[in-house]
């Protein structure tokens, strides 16, 4: 009997990293099972490399996320890890990096588990990065695009760039999102290849027709040279170069996808699903019906915008800033006020002890708008407090408050009502936020009048491995 196929799925998000192993399974209703999966922190946060951009730079260390891929992995059961036939790989949308081609990594042969390490690349610049101000962005051009743009976005984060750090440029040669790259060095591409989930993240990309505004941003000076070559999702990228640890070389890897599409694409089981994601970011997303297009002119004040998804369909996503960083912001401030008071606390212990106060506090007139970042269609609106009155200032009355207000702020930017009109009928949700948080789930179920479900904490890495598996399927087929 052939031995079932494994894929190997990978989520480079902004907190951690995360890795599934799937095996066909015929005889269960999805056709697979989830063999293993693995959770790294990358603990990647690192400061601005130029000075100009800093304090509202929020750039991670490369290396620090390839390590944590290569021990998330590594961790992985090593007799799977030698059945791998295919890779699919997601992650942080938005953000960008540079290398220099052929340079882009080192591969540590020789030893008993060869691993890949970054080389001559910047750090990543993420979606959480607000060099760009509001006046920066009205001076660059008018993007053909469907979708605003916003700092932290690849284009803008290149354009500031050229305005700022031209020299910084010069010495790169490609670029592309963290997951582009990843895929870019397992396959030892000389071009990084990018899905227009990613492409479209960017900003200055048209997904009707599938390209870059050329003509505007040459028009402008942009460097379209460190533009990756766009294609669809779901396509191979190419073959691993290397033998991975113990997955074999010329294993097939799927061009990466965004971790919100592959979050749904694991989670959506009809149509009529709405999923809600809450890692460090926070979405709810609906699927448009096929032949849908969005109006070509967005609207910057619309909280509602729409995301491509698979086979030229859309998503129409509330996408808002301020999930998962809320609480980890939360947490730190509280670590940090604990060792000015002289006291050392883990944050891991923080965590624990908030959520179980506020599990014991069911409820609160507390009432936290929780926009410590704005929200891109509403950037001066930060986060505020009201009711504070003396009886409602507990660890669990904030926590819940907290809680309550991330929910309720995404809930504010798509109602219940207007999935209603969509014909939504459930809520699937996903994410480690939400998955290691019981409050977090309870004002789920209290803002949503819909059954809620909740899914792993690696959805997205289920996700990326899934696209690739069905994907094999369908080429099997006779
Ligand atoms: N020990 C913990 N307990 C509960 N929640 C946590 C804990 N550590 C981190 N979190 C939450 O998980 C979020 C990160 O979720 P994750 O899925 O790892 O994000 P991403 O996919 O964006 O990398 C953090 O922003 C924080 O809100
Ligand atoms: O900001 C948006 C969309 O504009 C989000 O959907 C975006 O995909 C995510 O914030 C980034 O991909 C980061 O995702 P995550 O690290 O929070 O999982």
């Amino acid at each position: 009997m052939a031995t079932p196929a494994v894929t190997l799925g990978i989520d480079l998000g902004t907190t951690s990293v995360k890795a599934a192993l799937l095996e066909a399974a015929p005889g269960d209703p999805s056709g697979f099972v989830v063999l293993a999966s693995c959770v790294r922190a990358t603990r990647a946060e690192a400061e601005a490399q130029s000075a100009a951009a800093a304090p509202q730079a929020r750039e991670q260390d490369v290396s620090r996320i390839i390590q944590a891929l290569n021990e998330c992995v590594a961790a992985l059961p090593q007799q799977e890890l030698r059945k791998v036939c295919s890779i699919g790989v997601s992650g942080q949308m938005h953000g960008v990096m540079f290398w220099k081609t052929n340079q882009g990594c080192e591969w540590t042969e020789g030893r008993a588990a060869p691993v890949f390490q970054p080389r001559a690349v910047s750090h990543l610049v993420t979606w959480q990065d607000g060099r760009c101000s509001r006046a920066f962005l009205a001076s660059l051009p008018q993007p053909e695009s469907h979708l605003s743009m916003a700092t932290g976005f690849g284009c803008a984060t290149i354009f500031w760039l050229l305005k700022n750090s031209p020299e910084f440029l010069k010495s790169y040669d490609a670029a592309g999102t963290i997951h582009d790259y990843v895929v870019a060095m397992l396959c030892g591409l000389p071009r990084p290849l990018m899905s227009d989930q990613n492409a479209a993240s960017w900003g200055y990309f048209n997904t009707q027709s599938q390209t870059w505004n050329m003509e505007i941003l040459r028009a402008s000076g942009f460097p379209v040279r460190l533009l990756p070559d766009v294609t669809q999702p779901a396509s191979v990228a190419g073959r691993t170069s290397h033998a991975w640890l113990e997955i074999p070389k010329g294993t097939q890897v799927g061009v990466a996808l965004g971790d919100l599409q592959a979050s749904v694409y694991s989670c959506m089981a009809q149509r009529t699903d709405a999923v809600l994601n809450i890692s460090t970011s926070i979405q709810l997303a609906a699927s448009m019906p096929s032949g849908f297009q969005p109006a070509q002119t967005p609207d910057p004040a619309a909280p509602v915008a729409y995301f491509p998804y698979f086979d030229r369909t859309y998503l129409a996503v509330a996408a808002s800033l301020n999930g998962g960083n809320v609480l980890a912001t939360f947490v730190h401030m509280l670590v940090q006020w604990m060792a000015e008071l002289g006291l050392e606390v883990e944050e891991s212990t923080v965590y624990s002890r908030m959520i179980q106060a506020a599990a014991q506090q069911t409820d609160t007139c507390l009432t936290i708008t929780p926009t410590v970042l704005g929200e891109r269609h509403l950037p001066d609106q930060l986060a505020s407090v009201t009711r504070i009155s003396s009886s409602d200032l507990s660890l669990g009355h904030v926590t819940r408050a907290l809680c309550r207000g991330i929910v309720q702020n995404l809930h504010s930017m798509l109602p219940s009502q207007q999935l209603q009109e969509w014909g939504v009928e459930r809520v699937v949700s996903s994410g480690s936020a939400l998955s290691r948080n019981e409050v977090l789930k309870q004002e789920v179920q209290r803002a949503f009048p819909f059954p809620v479900s909740f899914g792993q904490d690696v959805d997205a890495a289920v996700g990326a491995a899934l696209v690739m598996f069905q994907r094999n399927l369908k080429q099997e087929e006779p």
